[in-house]
C-alpha cells in the first residue's frame, strides 16, 4: 500500500482517483465493438466471445433442465444449509422495503395515489471471471422475486468445459430462476439489451462487474434499457481509530483488494502507531492468500493515510465516497451519522465486511467509482416501478380547474387550458 502521512487538502483529490480510471476508453471501444456486433451477429458472436474470452466451447448458449437439475447433489450439504440461511435473512430485510401508500386527498374531489408495479423483464448478471459469485445471484434473485418481476434472465460466464458452476446453478433453483444463459462480459450484457435467438431482451439489467461489464451497462442505457446502477470493481475504506483491531483492519482491506486488481482499498487513520501495524499485518495475511497475486495488484494501487482528526477522516471518506465503508472506531454510532455518501456501512469492530457481501440481509450490490455520491445499492425498490394514478370528481375540478387554467394560460398551452374549460362548461351545463 502507497503510505501517505497528513497531505493537505490540495493533494487530496489525486489521492481520492480510483485506479482505473485512465484505462475507461480503451475499456469503452472494446465494449462498443463487442456490442455492435452481438446486436448484427446474435448468438453466433456470444459462442465467438465464450470461446476467445472465456475459453469454452458451446454449443447451447441456455443451461438445460438436466444440468439444472443436476446442480443440487454437487453442492455440500453445509453450504447448501449456509446459502439457505443467507437467502433467509436477505428475504426477511428487503421485505420491510415493501410499503404501502395511502391515496391522498389534495383538494376535496382530486385524489391522488400511487402504486408498485414490477420490473416486467429483468435481466441479472451473475460475475464468473475470477469467482463464481453465486452470493451475487441471492443479492439480485431475493428482490426480483420479492417484487414478483414476471420474467428473470441470468446470464453468467461459462467455465472452461462450458458448464455453470453448479453452486450457481443450485441457487438460481432456490430462487426458481429457470431461464439461465452462458455468457459473461460486455457480450452478455449487449444480448440481454437487444435479445438474440437464445437470449430474451428484458427492460432493465442488474449485476455488478468488471470493467467491460460496467461499461456494457452504461452503453445499454443508450439502447433504451435501464441499469441498476454502475456497480464496478470492489472497493472499501476503512476509518480506523486507536482502538482498532490491526489484524481486523488489514483482513478486511484484503478482503475486497482479493476480488480483482482493479479493486481499491484506502485506509484513514489517525493513529500513527496503527498505521504501520495495519501495513505491516497486511503484508503478513497477504503471503497466506490463495489470490495473493491478484490481492497484491489491488494494494499496488491503494492507500494508507494518515490524517489528523475523525472530522477530516469523515470530510475525505465523503468526498471519495466508496462502496463500502468500516468504522472501525471507538463510537461508530457518532461519526455514521456524518456519512453522506456510501454504498453501505459497517459500524465497530465486529462487524466486517464480508457479513454484508454474504448474509447478514443487507443487499452487497453496491455503486463503486464515487458513484455512492448519487445513487444507492440495489433494493426492492430497483425491481419496481411506481405508477401514480388520479381521479377527479366534478366537485374536485371545480377546485383544481380553475388553477389549472390560470397556470396554463400564463404557459401560453391554451390546448392544456381548454382540456379543463370543456369539462368545467360541461359540469356546469349538467347542474
Ligand atoms: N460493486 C459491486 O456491487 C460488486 C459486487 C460483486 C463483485 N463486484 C466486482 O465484480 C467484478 C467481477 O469481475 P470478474 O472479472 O471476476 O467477472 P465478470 O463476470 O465481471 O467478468 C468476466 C468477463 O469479462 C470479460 N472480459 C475479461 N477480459 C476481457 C477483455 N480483455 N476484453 C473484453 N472482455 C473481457 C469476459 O467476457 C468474461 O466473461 C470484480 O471486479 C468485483 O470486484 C462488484
Ligand atoms: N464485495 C463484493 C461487492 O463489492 C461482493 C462479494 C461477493 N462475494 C464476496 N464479495
Ligand atoms: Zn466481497
Amino acid at each position: 500500500m502507497q503510505v501517505f502521512q497528513y497531505p493537505v487538502s490540495a493533494e487530496w483529490p489525486a489521492l481520492q482517483q480510483r485506479a482505473a480510471a485512465g484505462e475507461a476508453r480503451q475499456v469503452e471501444e472494446r465494449v462498443r465493438q463487442i456490442f455492435d456486433d452481438v446486436r448484427q451477429r446474435g448468438d453466433e458472436a456470444l459462442r465467438q466471445y465464450a470461446a476467445e474470452l472465456d475459453g469454452a466451447t458451446l454449443t447451447e448458449l441456455r443451461v438445460t433442465p438436466e444440468e439444472l437439475a443436476a446442480a443440487e447433489a454437487q453442492v455440500p450439504a453445509e453450504l447448501q444449509t449456509a446459502i439457505r440461511q443467507a437467502h433467509a435473512n436477505l428475504w426477511k430485510f428487503h421485505a420491510t422495503q415493501r410499503t404501502e401508500e395511502p391515496r391522498v386527498e389534495t383538494m376535496p374531489g382530486v385524489t391522488c395515489w400511487r402504486k408498485s408495479v414490477p420490473v416486467q423483464r429483468v435481466g441479472l448478471y451473475i460475475p464468473g471471471g475470477s469467482a463464481p459469485l453465486f452470493s451475487t445471484l441471492l443479492m439480485l434473485g431475493v428482490p426480483a422475486r420479492l417484487a414478483a418481476c414476471p420474467e428473470v434472465v441470468l446470464t453468467t460466464p461459462p467455465q472452461k468445459d462450458g458448464s455453470v458452476n453448479p453452486v450457481i446453478l443450485f441457487t438460481a433453483q432456490l430462487l426458481g430462476i429457470q431461464t439461465i444463459v452462458k455468457a459473461g462480459g460486455a457480450q452478455a450484457v449487449a444480448a440481454l439489451a437487444g435479445g438474440t435467438e437464445s437470449v430474451p431482451a428484458v427492460d432493465k439489467i442488474f449485476g455488478p462487474g468488471n470493467r467491460y461489464v460496467t461499461a456494457a451497462k452504461q452503453l445499454a442505457t443508450q439502447h433504451g434499457v435501464a441499469i441498476d446502477m454502475p456497480a464496478g470493481p470492489s472497493e472499501v475504506l476503512v476509518i480506523a481509530d486507536r482502538t482498532a483491531n490491526p489484524a481486523f483492519v488489514a483482513a478486511d482491506l484484503l478482503s475486497q483488494a482479493e476480488h480483482g486488481p482493479d479493486s481499491q482499498v484506502l485506509l484513514l487513520t489517525d493513529s500513527v502507531e496503527l498505521l504501520p501495524l495495519v501495513t505491516a499485518e497486511v503484508e503478513r495475511q497477504l503471503a497466506e492468500l490463495p489470490r495473493r497475486d491478484v490481492a497484491a495488484r489491488a494494494l499496488a494501487e491503494s492507500r494508507a493515510i494518515l490524517l489528523r482528526t475523525p472530522e477530516e477522516m469523515l470530510f475525505f471518506s465523503n468526498q471519495y465516497a466508496p462502496e463500502h465503508l468500516i468504522l472501525s472506531v471507538q463510537d461508530p454510532e457518532a461519526l455514521a451519522g456524518g456519512v453522506t455518501s456510501a454504498g453501505s456501512v459497517f459500524l465497530g469492530h465486529l462487524t466486517p465486511e464480508a457479513a454484508g457481501d454474504y448474509a447478514s440481509g443487507t443487499n452487497h450490490t453496491l455503486p463503486t467509482g464515487g458513484y455512492a455520491r448519487n445513487y444507492s445499492g440495489v433494493s426492492l425498490d430497483s425491481f419496481l416501478k411506481k405508477i401514480t394514478f388520479q381521479r377527479i370528481t366534478p366537485e374536485g375540478l371545480l377546485h383544481v380547474g380553475p388553477v389549472v387554467e390560470t397556470m396554463a394560460e400564463a404557459e401560453g398551452l391554451h390546448a392544456h387550458a381548454r382540456a379543463v374549460t370543456l369539462r368545467l362548461e360541461s359540469i356546469s351545463v349538467n347542474r
